[in-house]
């Protein structure tokens, strides 16, 4: 078993994290919970920060909050300092919300629609990352139509397939995101966003997946990026004043996963483009990261009330939890593995190897197909780890289930930071049927 960040087990045999009893916090607030441990997201931006700052280079990192996105969360990436992504309307509006400064906001996303760059336009956010031709076009018309001028980076796809799951690769070729690098796209959109009288170009961006376990891509892909920009200075006089390298850095779900340390995957691309820009005679960009999960991922932990169990004999015995694909789908989509306890039993030996369920109806419903663990009974509390990034923030009303609340815990103190959903809530938007039965 991983213990992530301040975890600790306490003198009544419970699971603590950020120094409080997560079964104190199960029965104040209800379950399922996510807890987050702040230490541990603040030690996550600031290694990324110190990297950068250990050698000189000018950064900014900027939190991609689509792996969590709350006021509370923005505010605590403010605090730290850093950058934020978003990706959406809703991010935006929920960064702008939380009083984040503006001028460190960009906007990822592969349609932006006409009313989300106003918006953007309107926020006067720091930039926007343009990832298609028709919203290079859109953008330039809506700033003209403001008067206004705004910073971008063109979103490449450099062609590298980083080793992760399918469904979260972005890098390669065949992927709908970003200006294709190689078959003269990504030239064409300089041209244009050059020729655009209300765009100024900062840079280039390119993310190439995400829960990645090595450096090898990211190395690649600045290695791309900057013979590109050599072509560029060399054909269209242009200099990036910026490179943003996404995020995708990987974190440790099970003991299978071996990545490494945040810090070092920043290091190693430094030393990336110290090498580029020595050998290609380019000045020194800033250099941005987006981390999402690296910074939030193993600092969430879900803890649920155990149940019903099944038995098939000489197949599993099933234990059910009072959440599921509804507050982490991560399982359903990626076959995610994840590490799990009993949080109010965590002295006890395992004494069998159960399989997880949620409540939702549907056989996919499934959190853990084989954890140790002591014979639970119901009643008792599951801690499962590393649920920080994509797990509220995929959350979902399937089964008409309310989404969990949030709580953060710092040095023995517990704040709630989301509410949970109630059945009002629940049907808030809904309205009553108007029409009649036709005779
Ligand atoms: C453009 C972009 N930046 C940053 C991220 C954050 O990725 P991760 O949470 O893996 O760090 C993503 C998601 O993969 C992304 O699509
Ligand atoms: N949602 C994914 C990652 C996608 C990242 C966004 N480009 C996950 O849960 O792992």
């Amino acid at each position: 078993m991983i213990m992530h960040g301040t975890m600790r087990i306490n003198d009544r045999g419970h699971l603590e994290i950020g120094g409080v009893d997560t079964i104190d916090l199960a029965r104040l607030y209800g379950t399922p919970l996510y807890v987050y441990d702040v230490a541990l997201i603040r030690e996550r931006a600031r290694a990324f920060k110190r990297m950068f700052d250990k050698h000189r280079v000018r950064a900014q990192v900027a939190y991609a909050s689509k792996a969590f996105s709350t006021i509370a969360i923005v505010q605590l990436m403010e605090q730290e300092g850093l950058s934020l992504d978003v990706v959406s309307g809703g991010e935006l509006y929920t960064a702008l919300a939380a009083g984040f400064p503006v001028e460190r906001i960009h906007f990822h996303g592969n349609n932006k629609s006409k009313e989300e760059l106003q918006m953007a336009i309107e926020a006067k956010i720091g930039c926007v990352v343009v990832d298609n031709f028709y919203e290079l076009q859109l953008l330039q018309q809506l700033c003209c139509a403001h008067e206004y001028t705004m910073p971008i980076l063109l979103r490449v796809t450099p062609g590298i397939e980083a080793h992760t799951h399918d469904y979260i690769l972005t890098g390669q070729e065949d992927s709908k995101f970003g200006f294709d690098l190689h078959n003269g796209q990504a030239d064409e959109a300089l041209q244009r966003a050059l020729a655009s009288s209300h765009i100024h170009v900062l840079g280039i961006h390119c993310h190439i997946g995400s829960q990645i376990f090595d450096a090898t891509g990211f190395v690649l892909a600045a290695k791309k990026l900057f013979e590109k920009l050599a072509t560029w200075r060399d054909t269209y006089r242009f200099t990036a004043q910026v490179v943003n390298l996404g995020g995708g850095f990987g974190i440790r779900y099970t003991k299978e996963d071996d990545p490494l340390a945040p810090e070092q995957y920043v290091e190693q691309i430094i030393e990336e483009v110290k090498r580029n820009v020595a050998s290609f005679d380019l000045p020194f960009p800033e250099i941005w990261i987006e981390p999402g999960r690296s910074l939030v991922g193993d600092a969430g932990t879900t803890i649920y009330t155990i149940g019903s169990r099944k038995e098939v004999p000489n197949v599993r015995q099933y234990v059910a939890v009072d959440g599921g694909m509804s507050d982490n789908i991560r399982p359903a989509l990626y076959e995610a593995k994840y590490e799990a306890v009993l949080a109010n039993r965590m002295h006890e030996h395992c004494e069998e190897v159960v399989a997880i369920a949620g409540k939702c109806c549907e056989s996919g419903d499934m959190l853990i197909w084989d954890l140790p663990l002591p014979k639970a009974q119901p009643g008792d509390y599951l801690a499962v780890f590393c649920t920080g990034a994509y797990g509220y923030a995929m959350a979902n009303n399937y089964n008409r289930i309310p989404r969990p609340a949030v709580v953060f815990v710092e040095d023995g103190e517990a704040e709630l930071v989301v509410k949970r959903e109630t059945y009002e809530d629940l049907i808030r938007l809904d309205l009553p049927l108007k029409t009649k039965v036709k005779k």
